[in-house]
């Protein structure tokens, strides 16, 4: 019999200004992966579509208006985590309206693709920085 895994969407933005830089946002401390940089989004609850689900995310962690036809998918990647399977799509998005606000996280950067690797981040994100330093 195969194996049953609840999987587990997970949405998140690349977000891209005019100058190639990328917003990352540090886990606040009490959530899994805490002080860890991540790129701005969420789990995908039941029901929602993952570009409603993002649109929903930017706009409570950051206060930003985002429609959905400005989210493009870029990658995704596909992981066991907390005995669930992690299955976390990459968007990027390079129109918004609004300046990002820190309502989730304790910090928020704008960083090179390049820059992002002297960061800690997720294990799942590793190979999205790589993808992003080639977009
Ligand atoms: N947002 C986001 N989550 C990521 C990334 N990489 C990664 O492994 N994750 C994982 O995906 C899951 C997303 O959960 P979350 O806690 O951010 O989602 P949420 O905002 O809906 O959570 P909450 O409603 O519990 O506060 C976490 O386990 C997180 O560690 C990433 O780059 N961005």
């Amino acid at each position: 019999m195969p194996n049953s895994t609840a999987l587990f969407p997970v949405v998140a933005a690349a977000l891209i200004d005019d100058a190639g830089r990328v917003l990352v946002q540090q886990r606040p401390p009490g959530k899994q992966m805490a002080g860890l940089w991540e790129f701005p989004g969420g789990k995908v609850e039941p029901g929602e579509s993952p570009e409603a689900a993002l649109v929903r995310e930017l706009n409570e962690e950051l206060a930003l208006t985002v429609a959905a036809a400005d989210l493009y998918p870029v990658t995704f990647a596909s992981q066991a985590l907390s005995g669930k399977h992690l299955v976390l799509l990459l968007y990027a998005c390079r129109r918004w309206i609004g300046t990002p606000a820190l309502l989730d996280a304790v910090a928020l950067q704008w960083a090179m693709p390049a820059e992002l690797r002297l960061l800690p981040m997720p294990p799942a994100d590793a190979p999205f920085v790589a993808t992003l330093e080639r977009l």
